[in-house]
C-alpha cells in the first residue's frame, strides 16, 4: 500500500434524483492517487448510483466530477474508460458466450482508446497470469465458477489500463478463502500495477483491512471519511451504519 497525497478523483456537490428519491444529495468526496479507498454505507445509501455517475452510466442532475482535473460529467461511458477508469458491477458482467481470453480482448478494444501508452496497461497474458486463469483462458465464461467470473470481471477492467478501478461488492458470494485471494490480488494490482481503487463493500472486516481510507455515505451524503480506525470509531458511523 502506497499512501498517496494527490487527489485523483474529486466529486463535488453531485446531486442525483430518481423521481422523488434523492439518491445523491450534494455528495462531495475525494479519492487519493495510489490509495485503496473503501466506500461503505447502508442499503440504498447511494453507493452504486455514485459509481454510475462516475462512469457515465447515469448523468448527475448537478455537480462536478473531475478525474486528474478533467471534468467527466459530460462524457460517455467509453470516453470515461479511455480516460482511465475501469469498473466491475454487483453481478459479474462478462460476455457469457465468449471465452476468458476473448472477453479480455473485447474489453481491451473497447476500453483502451488511444491511450495505448498508458503506463498502467498490462498485456493480456500478464493479466491472465496474475489471476491464475491460464488453464481457463479458452473456457466459455458461463461455465466458470462465481469466483472465476469475478476474477474475469476485474481482469476485464484491468486490461484497459485503468488508473482508477471501481469495484462494486466484488467479495459478495465468495467464501473466506476466495475473499482472501481476491484481497491479495487487489493489493498486488495496487502496489505493482499502480492502480488506485474505490471499493464498495459491506463486509466491514474486509474494508477495514484492505482500505487506506474509508468514505462513509448515508442518505446520499458523505457522513465522514478518514483512516479505517478513525471512521469506525466515529459515533455517527456507528449509529447510522453499524447500528450501535
Ligand atoms: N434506476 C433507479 N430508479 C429509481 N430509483 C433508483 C434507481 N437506482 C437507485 N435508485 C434509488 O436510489 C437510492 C440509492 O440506491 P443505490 O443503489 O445507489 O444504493 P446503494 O448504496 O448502492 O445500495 P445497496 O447497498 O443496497 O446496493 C435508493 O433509494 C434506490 O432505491
Amino acid at each position: 500500500m502506497v499512501m498517496g497525497t494527490t487527489t485523483l478523483l474529486r466529486i463535488e456537490e453531485v446531486h442525483k434524483t430518481f423521481g422523488g428519491i434523492v439518491a445523491l444529495d450534494q455528495f462531495t468526496a475525494t479519492v487519493n492517487e495510489d490509495e485503496i479507498t473503501g466506500l461503505i454505507g447502508p442499503n440504498g445509501a447511494g453507493k452504486t448510483t455514485l459509481f454510475n455517475v462516475i462512469t457515465g452510466v447515469l448523468t448527475p442532475d448537478s455537480g462536478s466530477i473531475r478525474f486528474e482535473g478533467k471534468e467527466l460529467t459530460s462524457l460517455k461511458s467509453h470516453q470515461i474508460c479511455h480516460e482511465g477508469i475501469g469498473r466491475t458491477f454487483q453481478t459479474p458482467k462478462p460476455v457469457r458466450s465468449l471465452t476468458v481470453r476473448e472477453n479480455l480482448q473485447v474489453a481491451r478494444k473497447y476500453g483502451v482508446g488511444d491511450n495505448e501508452k498508458r503506463e498502467t496497461i498490462q498485456s493480456i497474458n500478464e493479466v491472465i497470469e496474475l489471476f491464475s486463469l491460464e488453464e481457463k483462458q479458452d473456457t466459455i465464461t458461463k461455465e466458470l465458477q462465481l469466483v472465476e467470473q469475478k476474477f474475469v470481471d476485474v481482469a476485464r477492467a484491468l486490461v484497459t489500463g485503468p488508473k482508477l478501478i471501481l469495484l462494486d461488492e466484488i467479495m459478495a458470494g465468495l467464501n473466506p478463502t476466495e475473499k482472501q485471494e481476491m484481497m491479495s490480488t487487489i493489493k498486488t494490482i495496487n502496489t505493482e500495477f499502480g492502480s488506485t481503487f474505490l471499493i464498495i463493500e459491506h463486509d466491514l472486516g474486509i474494508i477495514r483491512s484492505i482500505s487506506d481510507r474509508i468514505i462513509t455515505i448515508h442518505e446520499g451524503s458523505e457522513l465522514t471519511s478518514g483512516s479505517p480506525e478513525k471512521v469506525m470509531e466515529n459515533d455517527k458511523v456507528r449509529e447510522a451504519y453499524i447500528g450501535k
